[in-house]
Formats: C-alpha cells, structure tokens, sequence
C-alpha cells in the first residue's frame, strides 16, 4: 500500500464513498435550497458553479483534509517560489512567472526571472506592432497577410486554441495558419493558401530538436526559396521561438529574429511566454497582456483564497473524488462557445501529458489511478453525437461545463438557445428521468400495456451524473487567461494529491526512438529485427 492509500484521509474519504452509495443528487437538492450558494465560487469575470457533484459537505471537508495532508499548501509555495520541482529533469516550474507583473520578484537560484519575461515581451510586442502596422516588410516590399506557425504540442495546442479563442480581436489584414503535424498534407495545404511575398514563418520549437516541427520548417524554407526568396531574405519571413539559440542558428535564423524563454517553461504551459507570440501577432500587445492580466489574476486566486474557496482547488479535488472514489476514467470538457473548440484537445496535452504518471515521485508503481482521459467537443455538437453514453451508458463521466454569458455574436435567439442547452444537459444528467416519469409521460402520449412496458426502460435516465459549470461573464482575453490558469493549476493540485511529477513526459520518448530507427527501413536501408507484426507491416509499407 502507498502512503496516500494507506493514509487516514484516503480512508476517511473511501469510508465517506460507501456511505454516499445510493445518495442521489436530486434528494441532495430537494434537502437544501441553499446548494448552489454552498457550493458555488466566484472570482471576478468567472463563475464555478460545483453543486451538482455528488458531495456533501462532509465530503468537501474530507476531501479538503486529503489536500492539507498531502502538503497542497506547501507544494504550492514551492511552485510560485521558483523550487525545482520537476525533479526528473531538474527544473523550476514558473510558468506563473511568464505572467507576472513587472515589479513582482520570482526568483530561479536566486536570480529574479521577472525582467527577463518582461524583455521578450517587450521585444515580441515591438515586433507585432511592426507587422501589424505594415512596416515590417517582405522582400518585395509588401506588408505581412499571413502567419504561419510551425510547431508542434506545447508549441502549437495552446497558441491554435486560444488564437481562434480570440477571434474577435484579430487584426483585420492578417490571417493564422497553424502546422503541426509531420503528415506533409498538413504543410502542403498550408502553402497553397499564402503568398510567399507576405507571409511570415514563426518556427516554434521549445528544443529546436523536434522532428516534426524541422521537418516542417525545412519544406516552408525551400518552398519559399522555390518561389524567388534568397537567403538574405529569410530574415524577412522567418523568425524562431525557442530555448536553444544554437540550433536556431544552425537553421539559418539570426538570433536577433529569436524570441527566447527558458527551460522553468514546461511546453504545455509555454503559450504565455514567447510560444504566444502568434496569438499576440494577431490579437495585438495590448490583448496579449490582458490575457497575461487573466493569468496571474486566477495565480492570484489560487496562491491566497482559503482552499474551501479556490476554484482550482476545488476542481482538483472532485477529479480525485470520482477519479479514485467513484472509478471514473474520464472526464468531459465541454465548452458552448464555437471559439473554444479546441479547448479540449489543448487539454488534453495539459492534463494527459502531465498527470499521465503511473510512477510516483521517488519512481514507485502506484496503487491508485492517475490523470483522466479528457475528451470533449463544444456544445451543442457533442449533444448530437457522444451525450449519449454520458447519459444512459454504463460509465460514469464527469462534466465540466463551459459557457460565457455574454456572447461576442448576439445573432438572433441563438446565444440563449445555446445556453438554454448548457443548462438543461447539466440539469438532465443530475436529475435523470424516473421509471414513474417515464410511465406517466408515456401514458400521457396515450401509451399503454406491452407496448409502454417494452419502451419504458430505454427512456429512463439514471441521473445523479455530476458536472460543474464554468460561467465567464464573457469570452475575452482575460477570462481566457483565468479559464486555462485555471486548468493548469487543477492539474498541479491533482498531481501534489497523487504524488506524481506533473511536469515531465518522458512517456512521448519511446515512440519517437523507435520511430528513428524504422525511418531508414522505409527508405530503402536494410530490414532489421522486429517483432512479425512490426516487420510485416515494414514489408507491406516496403512493397514486398
Ligand atoms: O517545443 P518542442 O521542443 O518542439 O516540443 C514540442 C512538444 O513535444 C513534447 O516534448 C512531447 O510531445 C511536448 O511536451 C512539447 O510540447
């Protein structure tokens, strides 16, 4: 048994489980009209409303207790304090530092980071209002039209989702591509829609080492080359984001068209540092730092509000709660707003990538499962393919629901028809349909005998399915920075709960290892030993 499961608190909360067997939320509602106050958070700009999960507040306390016992407190010191607690590669995790106001101290071996953070930004927002002020120019004299963006992870989920997140911000003459994938179809495509005279390249690759992202670049840099670019000209349409200014350079960008930051800036959490530079292109400095402003508010939330009170930690813990009380495996992310359609997928780096942990810190196997497997769609699309089995299947996931107030498009009755749908999916899968609802609804419909009978089970609804519900009273840039800081600081509150190093991924490493060596098999090198599946899958690829 591992400390956390043999623990008082994990016992006291596995005890509490048994004994909320059979509790149902709409009992839990019906008990107390004052739920929703009791168990609802705000902080100025968002709203978490946790009231339909199945807690009490006995539970709650509980689960608070399990947070004190494993040192939350502590471990969230040590974060803001620039501590090295990514211990298997030896590094600080200061991505809150990336959105520290000028002035604020945070310091890595002593030495204060915040002046360094505020350079670059200095110098990515001389850059951006160069561009999209049309006086940085292309080779033949033209202003910039578009932006593509070369990377991959850390360096393309965030910048791709929180640039469409902000599309009412854009500049008007400039337009976003983002590439990731290897697959050259991804890079092909890109190309038929730019113009090489007008187009700017941001490499984007923390290690400057990463396959996909070189792959990628070296096709953008002969393609541009191809269509009458010459080398002195790549300073016009190529600029780097990353930490390793001699690969850079080997690439053939001039180190003064590099935007740094540092290895205490994990990849999933980079989008605030010089990796947003294509967000801030397009949104411009002054949106880029609101978004910064949103950031550290939800920091400052999460390093002083009484834990009963803080909205990271709370999600956190009821993560934990059905994630190792309740056996669920999943979790729903599930925003109703058309520009956080790849919220999900953002997080699924953020979440999967960091608490993905089957080790715990000092490398022993765990007795207690880890990070969730995170899906999700935006609303009202996932209603019409996957709500499905969230209502009547045999899993229990849990829902985060995730809607602005106000939209930035009031077209007609569409933003209250949207969140009329919001609410009734959170109120369905909480109060679910009885078998007597069923029946009298049935009957009502002039139903009777076999043939009611026969229907009546697949119209039952279980519910007492629990989901939070994130309200920003608008999606703008500083309600965008709350709603990711906020994500990533639940991910660290869930990874100090399980013991686990939530900043490394050495799990993505075998893959690309492997894949180095198959490479040279597919051109034509020599078969080498594999297992029968692997080789005949090579022969087959091989032609033979
Ligand atoms: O920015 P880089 O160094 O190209 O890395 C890209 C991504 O690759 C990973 O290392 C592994 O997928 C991510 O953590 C990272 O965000």
């Amino acid at each position: 048994m591992s400390a956390l499961t043999a623990s008082p608190a994990w016992k006291a909360l596995a005890a509490h489980r048994q004994a909320m067997e059979g509790v149902s939320l709409r009992d839990l509602f019906a008990q107390d009209p004052g739920r929703f106050d009791r168990f609802s958070v705000r902080v100025p700009g968002l709203l978490l409303d946790y009231a339909k999960n199945r807690v009490t507040g006995e539970t709650m306390s509980l689960l608070l207790d399990l947070a004190r016992s494993r040192d939350l407190e502590g471990w969230r010191d040590r974060l803001f304090s620039g501590a090295r607690i990514n211990t298997t590669e030896d590094r600080a995790v200061l991505h809150v530092a990336l959105r520290a106001p000028k002035g604020r101290r945070i310091e890595v071996d002593g030495q204060d980071v915040v002046p360094d953070v505020h350079a670059v930004l200095d110098r990515m927002y001389d850059f951006c209002r160069r561009v999209r002020d049309g006086q940085w120019l292309g080779r033949t004299g033209k202003p910039i039209t578009d932006i593509v963006n070369i990377g991959i992870g850390g360096s393309d989920l965030g910048p791709v989702m929180a640039t469409q997140a902000l599309t009412p911000w854009h500049h008007p003459r400039l337009r976003a591509h983002f590439v990731s994938n290897v697959d050259g179809t991804h890079i092909a495509e890109a190309l038929k829609q730019v113009d090489p005279e007008t187009t700017l390249f941001i490499v984007a690759s923390k290690t400057f080492t990463t396959q996909e992202t070189l792959t990628n670049a070296h096709t953008a840099r002969s393609w541009f080359l191809e269509k009458g670019g010459s080398e002195a000209d790549i300073a016009k349409h190529f600029v780097a984001v990353s930490t390793n200014e001699g690969e850079v350079r080997k690439f053939g960008i001039d180190p003064a068209n590099m935007f740094g930051f540092w290895d205490w800036v994990g990849g999933r959490y980079s989008l605030w540092s010089a990796i947003g530079l294509p967000i801030a292109l397009m949104v411009g400095p002054e949106a880029f730092a609101e978004f910064l402003a949103g950031g550290h508010a939800m920091d400052e939330h999460f390093r002083t509000a009484p834990l009963d009170r803080n909205m990271p930690v709370i999600l956190g813990l009821l993560g934990v709660w059905y994630g190792n009380f309740w056996g669920a495996c999943a979790q729903a992310v599930l925003p109703y707003d058309q520009y956080l359609a790849r919220f999900p997928a953002y997080l699924q780096q953020l979440d999967m990538e960091s608490n993905g942990k089957g080790v715990d810190r000092d490398g022993n196997p765990v007795d207690y499962a880890t990070g969730p497997i995170i899906f999700g769609e935006p609303g009202t699309n996932g209603q019409h393919a996957f709500y499905q089995l969230i209502h009547q299947g045999t899993h229990l996931i849990p829902c985060d629901f995730i809607a602005p107030v106000k939209t930035q498009n009031p077209v007609g009755r569409h933003h209250p028809i949207l969140l009329s749908n919001i609410l009734a999916q959170a109120e369905a899968l909480m109060r679910g349909k009885t078998q007597d609802e069923v029946r009298a609804e049935l009957t009502s419909e002039g139903k009777s005998g076999p043939a009611l009978e026969a229907l009546l089970p697949h119209k039952v609804f279980p519910g007492n399915r629990p989901t939070n519900m994130i309200l920003a009273d608008q999606l703008d840039p500083r309600t965008l920075g709350m709603l990711i800081a906020l994500y990533e600081h639940k991910v660290f509150v869930q990874g100090v709960i399980w013991n686990i190093n939530s900043f490394d991924q050495w799990g993505v490493e075998l893959g690309k290892q492997l894949a180095k060596a198959i490479l040279p098999e597919l051109e034509g090198g020599p078969a080498k030993d594999h297992d029968a599946s692997t080789a005949g899958l090579v022969a087959a690829i091989r032609g033979g």
